[in-house]
């Protein structure tokens, strides 16, 4: 097998096709399909991965490959063809689904070093390579007569670790290791033949030959407060050796993680897990849906389950929303699974991620607790994949390749014959339904783990408030509650949903919200026409100056900000301290943990905060949630607009009374009758889920209809609307009859770093070719998306409209 088929790393045409490139000969017995290499591609060398190996090309002139980047692949065979699987999916590059799975470190180029790994003699090459050295750089053995193989062989037997310099600042971290080089009886002579003068030395020998084993040099230096050179006098006595350790970096280093034990289930729990449990235990794919109210222990179902896969000697990937992965969410895993655990979260640096990587491609892990990209873990075992909050819109990626999470993992756990179980309160409509016909199997824990109610939420009618002359943003009873719940000591969530302030009018006298009359959507108010436009069939009106229902004159686009409610809150309640929690407070590394670390040591008794309080946060001492405007996300041109109400108030309502007291939740709004606010105030899932299901239908929206969102870019706004029209021509002359294709519109962001923005949208139910009919649309416009002007993306089941 001399031939290589390399995907290159050239996402900017249509290169979707794998090269050919000849296998030099020192790497023929070590190239594998999964490593990365270097070819020349046109005048440059460029990166790619081998996907494939053949013995023979149909092309005759072929050029060599440059480097191999990897001894051992990073990509395994399933991540390989899950790759392509991806890329077809969402219509984008097989490179860049491939480039997805990866860390960042890895889509570099990256310097190696070897490591010995061992005190066993090695070859007699390797020994002269490494000349009595631990480390040496890669380069030094490419200069050597040692052929790839035998260095292939040397790290498979575990002899030689090879590590990654990453150019950039990230590089690992190492620890100099201090340890005897001799015998405890050999360093007691020693230490007897030592001059009472050398004092230190003294004292170090008699540390070694008390506890002879490795100590990190800084500490043992710092103990004895003494310098490097008194160590290098016994190194060079060869009393003491030292050496190079790397040390991962791990975030959560600095937490204590008290462990805990298995929790003696409740009757639903019990009923929830076992067929979890008999599907592990048989290798049998099966998609669960565990719906369970806030707080009915569905973590504790979770951890449960992964004991199973570990002692099966499976691993475990469980993926959390980015804003849930809090060090409280985490500590509930490394508190059950200790070492075992690795976590990947944005907010870790490259290099930390790097390391959490590589920890569980070398399978130093059995559990990998992450956000949306944590789907693709380089585990080969896997036993059940988790998906936390499965509603959240957090699992789609808003880029290429733009694939969703759930489905990702779909597809793994059927190649692994493992269950996948999405966990929720209130789980998407698409989810719910496959359910309801059967498709996942439904569990539900429907009661809380502490015995007790869901709190009790009142909704207040904003309106009744304005008129009653309260012109502030806090009603008058949740004044009240905020004033007894302090008196009590007691603390209190408030909820200020920013998402969507300013793009929706409202009469504030009687609460009207202008929507467009063919779509049952809020229409966005356009700033710069003074018009209202409808982003789903491009309706639009002028901004209307009164209120068409009542005619008042209070008619507009409001917004309100965290720290206006902040300073107002300050000024009304002085005594109680206030932790706000936005993008603006949580922006540098930590932060958000700090906050809210601060109000469980109860530093302050409000937290005020956008929708990243909402989800996961569990403090005993919180027994009141306030949610401001609870409309404010309602009217967004956004046909979820009502689910995604639904779900922030119940989660948010679920952060109150978890534990011991009981909770409380109030909710303004201008629109108190809306059925999502309504229904969720009673916790009424099914209820919500029928009522938006009709809606649904009427409107041919998912889960009836699947979308796809193909949104045109150009700087001149003339060729985005004409290339718009074209492909919309073009998409009705192949789809089938009760496809809908919608547009050209202008995108809900008309404008975009001075690219026109225009968008055509397809409702269908049934449509088997699709992917393959906009790939050859696009292919179309290969040659003037290649000079860059014009930009396609495609976004199969989109999740955001923008
Ligand atoms: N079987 C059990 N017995 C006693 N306590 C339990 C049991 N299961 C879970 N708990 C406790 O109940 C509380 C709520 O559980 P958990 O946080 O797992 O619920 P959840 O459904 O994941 O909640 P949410 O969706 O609000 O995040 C936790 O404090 C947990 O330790
Ligand atoms: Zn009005
Ligand atoms: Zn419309």
């Amino acid at each position: 097998m001399k031939i290589a088929n390399v995907i290159v790393d050239v996402p900017a045409s249509s290169i979707n096709q794998t090269f050919d490139y000849l296998i030099p000969d020192k790497y023929l017995d070590i190239l594998q399909v999964g490593m990365r290499v270097t070819v020349p591609f046109g005048p440059r060398k460029i990166m790619g991965f081998v996907v494939g190996k053949a013995a023979q090309s149909e092309f005759k002139k072929l050029r060599e490959i440059d480097q191999v980047l990897d001894l051992t692949p990073v990509l395994t065979t399933e991540l390989l063809n899950l790759g392509k699987w991806v890329a077809k999916n969402t219509v984008s590059f097989y490179i860049t689904a491939l480039q997805a799975m990866l860390p960042q470190v890895l889509k570099a180029q990256y310097k190696k070093e070897l490591v010995r790994d061992t005190e066993e003699q090695l070859s007699e090459e390797m020994e002269h390579l490494f000349a009595g050295r631990d480390v040496i750089g890669y380069e030094e053995f490419e200069g050597s007569t040692i052929s790839y193989y035998q260095l292939q062989k040397a790290v498979q037997d575990g002899d030689i670790v090879i590590k990654y310099l990453v150019h950039s600042k990230i590089t690992k971290k190492y620890v100099t290791m201090v340890q005897p080089a001799k015998e405890p009886y050999l360093m007691e002579e020693a230490f007897q033949d030592l001059s009472k003068q050398a004092v230190k030395q003294r004292e170090l020998l008699a540390y070694f030959i008390e506890k002879p084993e490795p100590v990190e040099k800084k500490l043992l230096l710092k103990k004895y407060q003494t310098t490097s050179s008194t160590i290098k006098t016994l190194v060079d006595k060869a009393l003491l050796e030292t050496n190079q350790v790397e040390v991962y970096r791990d975030p959560h280093q600095q937490q204590q993680f008290s462990k805990t034990t298995a929790l003696d289930l409740t009757e639903e729990q019990k009923r929830a897990i076992a067929p979890m449990k008999e599907k592990i235990a048989n290798n049998e794919h099966e998609v669960f849906l565990l719906h369970g109210v806030t707080g009915s222990g569905k973590t504790e179902v979770y951890l449960q389950a992964i004991q199973d896969v570990i002692h099966k000697g499976q691993e475990a990937i469980v993926l959390v929303p980015e804003i849930a992965l809090t060090p409280q969410m985490v500590n509930r895993f490394k508190g059950r699974f200790g070492s075992k655990v690795a976590v990947m979260h944005s907010a870790l640096s490259a290099g930390e991620k790097y390391d959490e990587w590589r920890r569980i491609h070398q399978k130093e892990v059995q559990v990998v607790v992450g956000a949306r990209s944590a789907i693709f873990a380089p585990f080969e075992n896997i036993g059940i994949i988790i998906i936390d909050e499965e509603h959240e819109g957090t699992y789609k990626q808003e880029d290429q390749p733009r694939y969703h999470a759930r489905d990702v993992a779909i597809e793994r756990g059927k190649t692994h014959h493992c269950p996948v179980v999405l966990g929720s309160a209130t789980p998407t409509l698409e989810t719910f339904a496959r359910a309801e016909k059967g498709v996942y199997q439904l569990a539900t824990l429907s009661k809380r783990t502490n015995q007790k109610d869901m709190p009790k939420v009142d909704i207040i009618d904003m309106r009744a408030e304005l008129h009653a002359g309260n012109r502030t943003m806090f009603s008058r009873v949740l004044m009240e509650k905020m004033e007894q719940c302090l008196e009590k000591g007691e603390q209190i969530v408030l909820l200020l949903n920013r998402r969507g302030y300013s793009t929706f009018v409202m009469c504030r006298d009687c609460g009207h919200v202008k929507e467009c009359p063919h779509c049952d959507i809020a229409l966005t108010y356009h700033k710069n026409t003074n018009h209202l436009k409808c982003h789903y069939c491009s309706y639009e009106e002028p901004m209307p100056t009164v209120c068409p229902e009542c005619e008042s004159d209070l008619i507009r686009y409001f917004g309100t900000g965290t720290q206006r409610v902040e300073e107002a809150l300050t000024k009304l309640l002085p005594e109680a301290g206030i932790i706000r929690m936005d993008v603006d407070t949580t922006r540098r590394k930590g932060s958000h943990e700090k906050l809210l670390r601060k109000f469980a040591n109860k530093e302050a008794s409000i937290l005020l905060g956008t929708q990243m309080i909402a989800k996961g946060l569990d403090f005993e001492n919180v027994t009141l949630v306030g949610v401001l405007t609870a409309d404010s996300m309602l009217h967004l041109p956004d046909f979820r607009s009502s689910e995604k109400t639904f779900q922030l108030l119940t989660q948010v309502s679920g952060r109150a009374g978890r534990h011991e007291l009981t909770g409380e939740v109030i909710v303004q709004t201008y629109t108190p009758d809306h059925y999502s606010i309504e229904l969720a105030s009673q916790y009424d899932f099914e209820g919500f889920y029928k009522k938006e299901m009709a809606t649904r239908r009427t409107f041919q929206y998912p889960p009836y209809f699947f979308l796809a969102l193909i949104t045109v870019s150009h700087p001149n706004k003339v060729s985005a609307a004409q290339t718009t029209s074209h492909i919309v021509k073009d998409l009705l002359h192949n789809v089938r009859n009760n496809t809908v294709v919608l547009g050209p519109s202008p995108s809900p962001i008309p404008r975009i770093k001075d690219r026109y923005r225009y968008q055509c949208m397809i409702k269908y139910k049934n449509e088997p070719h699709l992917r393959e009919i906009i790939s050859s649309i696009m292919a179309h416009f290969k040659e003037e998306t290649q000079k860059g002007e014009l930009l396609i993306t495609v976004d199969m089941q989109p999740h955001h409209l923008m």
